[in-house]
């Protein structure tokens, strides 16, 4: 057994653990990073990246299928080689995750530690059976994994989560996707676009993210116009037969239907790789889900030498969450016992289906629990559907809600569905983090014709409501873009 003293010692060698190695390190130079699976990170290798290059030859099919609304024919039947498809994913991916190694590479090997790391205690790590570190500091970063009824599992190899579309070498015929959450959505939409035969379940009418009703409803309706999406099923039966996977279940309207399909994607949720790290030897205080609790300005647990970092701490499981996360937690490690508090930034959250989905700053669900009572905020609102711009370009589909708090007149949050609303959401973002009143954001510059004239309009629609504005919003006379 091989026995270590280090100052910081980083569990996980993903973003998170990455960003932490690197913080701390400007601190001390006894720092190591222990990493139990293969390099790489789970954005680059089987998340943010390879799941946006799938969605990207989607986009590029759904461009023909549009064509003829604009009067123009793409000749002959569109034909697509999933051999090609899934070939220009996996060798993107490949040079994303290139450059990680790369970045892992100029670590020094003697601060890289291979294989799985457990506690002992409070300051003892074993990792696999050959290395026993006491670290003066721990920065836990283990990530997450994909979670579904355990039950499914006698679907054997027909079972997939995403890390395996990400290996296939050509599309299957068809899929049934289990969760139209996140990466439901954009996994099952992006197949259903490549040309593979997808329907999708949720339980309790959930889709993607969305905690507005009437978001979660317009994007319910719309995309299920696109491919069959049941957000409340009911699945009567589900088993593994010699030709793939037979479903049975109820429609709609009531009507049992049965399909057989190829494979069943679980995208039914992902748990903090927190459950098999040896938490019970420490002295650690734990949430109702196991994960260690954190103060979220400076990452430290209740063991005040114990810190934590992206989606093992189950705060925002986001990539730009767990880098911020990461350098708190690992500046804080280095510095210990001097602890500051860092940036967290105000919260954004994009869903990459067509039309795109967002969340900015608190959500629909967290004001009304605030707020009901009071009634202290309004809601601004503007549909895509006769949007100048968005019309223009034919894609004129989308509700986006913007909440404002009475009285203050400051933005509080948004919740949407529309076209490209990963820009609004940024600018969204922005406002929400600089504090600004909606009076303040009308203030902003708006060019024409811009898909954010309809927010504008939702902003105007807001202040009116807040009794800050006209109560009349002047439309097409004077900006035909809204
Ligand atoms: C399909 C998909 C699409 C996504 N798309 C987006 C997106 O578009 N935008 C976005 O912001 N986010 C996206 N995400 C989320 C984003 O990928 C994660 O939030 C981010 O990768 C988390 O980083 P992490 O460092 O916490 O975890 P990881 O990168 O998973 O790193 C954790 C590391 O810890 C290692 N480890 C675990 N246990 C141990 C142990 N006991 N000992 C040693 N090592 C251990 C693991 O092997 C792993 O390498 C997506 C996720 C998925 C799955
Ligand atoms: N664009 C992005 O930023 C992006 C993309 C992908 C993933 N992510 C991150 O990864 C996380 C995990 O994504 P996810 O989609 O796995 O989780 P999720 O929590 O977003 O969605 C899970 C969905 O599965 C449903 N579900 C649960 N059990 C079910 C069952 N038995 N049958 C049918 N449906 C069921 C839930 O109701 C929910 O709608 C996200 O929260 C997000 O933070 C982000």
């Amino acid at each position: 057994m091989k026995r270590l003293q280090v100052d910081v010692a980083v569990i996980g060698g993903g973003t998170a653990g990455l960003g932490a190695y690197r913080a701390a390190k400007r601190f001390t130079p006894s720092v190591i990073m222990i990493e139990g699976g293969p390099y790489g990170t789970t954005c680059a290798r089987v998340g943010c990246m390879p799941s946006k290059l799938l969605i990207a030859a989607a986009e590029a099919v759904h461009h023909i299928e549009v064509a003829p609304g604009f009067g123009v024919h793409p000749q002959g039947e569109t034909r697509i080689d999933g051999k090609e498809v899934m070939d220009r994913v996996k060798r993107e991916r490949d040079r994303f995750v290139g450059f990680v190694l790369e970045g892992v590479g100029e670590i020094p090997q003697q601060d890289k530690i291979d294989g799985y790391a457990h506690f002992i205690d409070d300051n003892t790590l074993q990792v696999d059976d050959h290395t026993q570190i006491q670290a003066k500091r721990i920065v836990i970063a283990t990530g997450s994994r994909p979670s579904w009824p355990p039950h499914w599992n006698d679907l054997g190899d027909r079972l997939i989560i995403n890390d395996d579309v990400f290996n296939w070498n050509d599309l299957p015929t068809s899929v049934a996707v289990f969760g139209p959450g996140v990466i439901g959505l954009e996994l099952g939409q992006a197949l259903h676009r490549l040309g593979v035969k997808v329907t999708m379940f949720g339980v309790g009418g959930a889709v993607g993210p969305l905690t507005d009703g009437a978001i979660r409803q317009y994007a319910a309706d719309t995309l299920s116009k696109e491919f069959p999406l049941y957000p409340d099923a009911k699945v009567e039966l589900m088993e593994r037969r010699d030709n793939g996977v037979f479903i049975r279940y109820q429609d709609d309207q009531g009507q049992s239907q049965e399909i057989t399909v190829e494979y069943v994607l679980a995208a039914t949720g992902r748990r903090p790789n927190v459950d098999k790290i040896g938490l019970e030897n420490t002295s650690l205080e734990l949430d109702a889900r196991g994960v260690p609790t954190a103060d979220r300005l400076t990452m430290q647990t209740s063991v005040s030498h114990i810190f934590i970092a992206g989606d093992a701490s189950n705060q925002l499981p986001l990539l730009h969450e767990a880098s911020d996360q990461a350098r708190i937690a690992g500046e804080n490690a280095g510095s210990y016992p001097e602890i500051q508090p860092g940036l967290r930034r105000s919260a954004i959250s994009v869903v990459f289906s067509d039309p795109q989905i967002a969340m900015v700053g608190s959500t629909y669900r967290e004001l009304n629990q605030k707020f009901s009572a009071c009634g202290c905020f309004e809601i601004g609102e503007i549909s895509f559907e006769n949007q100048g711009r968005s019309r223009v370009m034919l894609r004129n589909k989308g509700l986006l809600h913007v909440y404002g708090e009475q009285g203050t007149g400051r933005f509080l949050g948004a919740e949407m569905i529309g076209p490209n609303v990963e820009h609004i959401a940024h600018l969204l973002a922005w406002a929400h983090q600089q504090q600004m009143t909606i009076s303040q954001m009308l203030d902003m510059p708006f060019y024409h014709p811009v898909i954010e004239e309809g927010l504008r309009t939702a902003l105007r629609d807001l202040n009116a409501k807040l009794r800050l504005g006209d109560d009349e919003i002047e439309r097409c006379q004077r900006c035909p873009g809204e």
